[in-house]
């Protein structure tokens, strides 16, 4: 009954990163239900507007066919993803800033409260927004000499609360507040410390591996009762965005707009070029 289940979901899944424009590829397990998302925007997974709308509509349709678990990673075994595509922030297409900010919403909304179980397989570095994706999972494996975190304040912007609440309810308040205020970036090894990631993994093979191991913890579990009490326990967070979507919106856009923060993002950018 399960496994033929499980065929349909593949099947009807299968093509879905070659009907999109290939910045996200899901591939299902027939016999375990469970959907490996991968990101697949090259050279560093910066989540632009399409990539965020793939990642979107894939988490929607997992949840509509009852994916018995998801595995984010990377296609590269060097980022993660490096975060929000910077060059976003500097877009000045008409309504285009608003549309990137909501798929950043949507994403986060779904992916924080799917119903199927989530792991993060951190396969690479994951500042920022990257580190977002990670933390809005329920359990991260991370590869050895990679780095993690909220670096928001390094780049002269301030992390949204519900970036804050996603770091809270993994390491507790006053570490979030020492990692945010400070803008650190945690090697694997220091990020296991603190539990910001739950296990360390020697390579992207032994990161998957351990992956399925955590979501082999559900097997026997009744996927109702496993979902609700998720439910239950992320509901009030999820919530939180829910009901002030749109003021949340008009202070990103407020913000990034601001002179003083595009001046910032552009000293940065550079920055970064020149750390070549
Ligand atoms: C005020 C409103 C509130 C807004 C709240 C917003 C919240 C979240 C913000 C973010 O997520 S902002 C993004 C923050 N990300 C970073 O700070 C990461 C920056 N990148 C790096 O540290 C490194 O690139 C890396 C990820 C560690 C990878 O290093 P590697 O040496 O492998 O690659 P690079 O040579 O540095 O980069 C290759 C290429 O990609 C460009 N790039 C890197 N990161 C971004 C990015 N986030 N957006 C756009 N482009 C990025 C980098 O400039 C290089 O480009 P070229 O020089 O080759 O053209």
């Amino acid at each position: 009954m399960f496994l033929r289940r499980s065929v349909t979901l593949a099947m009807s899944l299968k093509n879905y990163s070659s009907e999109a424009k290939n910045l996200v590829a899901v591939a299902v397990n027939n016999q375990t239900g469970v959907a490996t998302v991968t990101l697949q925007r090259p050279p560093v997974n910066s989540l632009n507007l399409e990539l965020l709308n793939e990642l979107s509509s894939a988490l929607t349709e997992l949840e509509e066919k009852k994916a018995r678990g998801i595995i984010l990673k990377s296609s590269s075994d060097s980022v993660f993803s490096a975060g929000l595509d910077i060059h976003e922030f500097s877009n000045t297409e008409e309504g285009r800033l608003k549309k990137f900010w909501t798929a950043l919403q949507d994403v986060w909304i779904k992916l924080y409260g799917h119903s199927a179980p989530t792991v993060a397989c951190i396969n690479g570095h994951a500042p920022a927004g990257g580190c977002l994706l990670a933390l809005s999972c329920e359990y991260r494996v991370m590869l050895k000499q990679k780095t993690i975190g909220l670096n928001e304040t390094k780049l002269g912007i301030v992390a949204p609360l519900w970036f804050i609440a996603s770091m809270e309810n993994v390491i507790g308040r006053r570490l979030t507040e020492l990692s945010l205020t400070t803008g650190k970036m945690y090697t694997t090894e220091e990020a296991l410390k603190i539990g910001l990631i739950d296990e360390i993994a020697e390579d992207t093979n032994d990161a998957v591996s351990k992956s399925e191991n955590f979501l082999k913890l559900f097997q026997n579990i009744s996927p109702f009762a496993r979902s609700q009490t998720k439910k239950f326990i992320r509901g009030n967070t999820v919530q939180s965005l829910v009901k002030t979507r749109e003021a949340d919106l008009k202070a990103f856009i407020d913000d990034i707009t601001s002179e003083k923060v595009q001046k910032g993002l552009k000293v940065y950018m550079e920055s970064l070029k020149k750390g070549k």
